[in-house]
């Protein structure tokens, strides 16, 4: 039995850090990364070169001293955007990628796309100067039931775009479907992030019982079968699988409501829940793929040089349940089992 392993320090290709009192309360939770691929949607978002240039330095402002994340800014593609300040700021080193939200698909989604067509030539752009797009695959008609949003999207939204623009390179963020699965298995130059919590819960953690709004997130948790489906992408070496967390914190007080938003916050126990899931799934050894080769790669970056140990103990690690921020507090993502890996930095 393995009770202990030595990999790459992972990255996480989707983070929300915040800004302001809930950014200085959440960075540091996310130290055992080398990178994070850092989400635009401040209010207001970031949608210039500028601002994620500012953004950036904020960023880095928050961080302790002694922990060397290095953020990957990303812009937020609105139907405004300016195409030559994207790819200055792609040239420039300011960004590494950009997102695109449907508009009201999300969290801070308002400013997002309506008509596709109007983002065409920012994509041309992009796949001319090699900037991938992130995308939150879900459409936003009233029309499509919630549970059914992420393939609509590959059907509407992300196979046309990918179709009338070779050349860009494009992930899907968040996969929580088989059909996001099968879609981007099929393709031979996509990636798909998926992250902790898809993983571990299904529709029914969030709905039986009382409505568990910690597990609320979009796109929503789906049904057991299509967990296992993302389970079996994420432990299967398939290197077009990565880890972005979406780790997404927001005040309890704003979970915890007649209209609670969507985001679980999973920074501070991420690499011992998936140290569990790979484990349970006999796929210890691919862990490393998923957290620390298969994005870099995507993205055309080396792996992290240094390493981090995972170290199974008797005693479970210990994270808060909820952390501070300013006069408010963040519910940690629950996984509803005990964490016997820890996670040893020698940073
Ligand atoms: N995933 C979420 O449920 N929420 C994210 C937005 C997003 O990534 O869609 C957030 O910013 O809170
Ligand atoms: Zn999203
Ligand atoms: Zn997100």
């Amino acid at each position: 039995m393995i009770t202990s392993m030595t990999l790459r320090r992972p990255d996480d290709w989707h983070l929300h850090l915040r800004d302001g009192e809930m950014l200085a309360a959440v960075a540091a939770y996310s130290s055992h990364f080398g990178r994070a691929m850092i989400m635009p949607n401040l209010v207001p978002p970031v949608v210039t070169g500028a601002q994620a240039a500012a953004y950036r330095d904020r960023i880095l402002a928050a961080l302790p001293e002694k922990v060397t994340l290095r953020p990957l800014m990303t812009l937020y593609l609105t139907e405004d955007t300016d195409p030559s300040d994207l790819v200055a700021a792609h040239r420039d080193g300011i960004i590494t990628a950009v997102k695109l939200y449907p508009a009201g698909a999300t969290t801070n989604s308002a400013s997002g796309v309506q008509d596709f067509d109007k983002v065409r030539p920012v994509l041309e752009a992009m796949a001319e100067a090699g900037i991938p797009l992130c995308t939150h695959g879900e459409v936003t008609d009233p029309a499509v039931d919630i549970f059914d949003r992420e393939a609509v999207f590959i059907d509407r939204v992300l196979d046309p775009i990918r179709r009338a623009t070779p050349g860009l390179r494009v992930v899907m963020e968040h996969i929580t479907t088989s059909d996001g699965v099968d879609y981007v298995s099929s393709q031979s130059d996509m990636g798909a992030t998926i992250t902790t919590h898809h993983l571990v819960i299904n529709r029914n953690h969030i709905l039986v019982g009382g409505i568990r709004p910690h597990y609320y997130c979009l796109p929503v948790a789906k049904r057991e079968s299509h967990r296992l489906a993302l389970r079996r992408a994420a432990t299967s070496g398939d290197t077009r699988f990565f880890l972005g967390t979406d780790s997404a914190p927001h005040p309890d007080r704003a979970k915890e409501s007649a209209c609670g938003c969507a985001g679980c916050f999973t920074a501070p126990n991420t690499m011992s829940i998936l140290a569990k899931v790979f484990e349970e799934d006999g796929a210890l050894d691919r862990l490393e793929g998923f957290t620390s080769l298969n994005g870099p790669a995507f993205y055309g970056l080396p792996a992290n040089e240094d390493m981090i140990r995972l170290v199974k103990r008797e005693t479970p690690a210990t994270y808060p349940t909820h952390i501070p921020a300013g006069d408010e507090t963040v519910t940690v993502f629950d996984p509803g089992f005990p964490l016997y890996w820890h996670v040893e930095d020698p940073a």
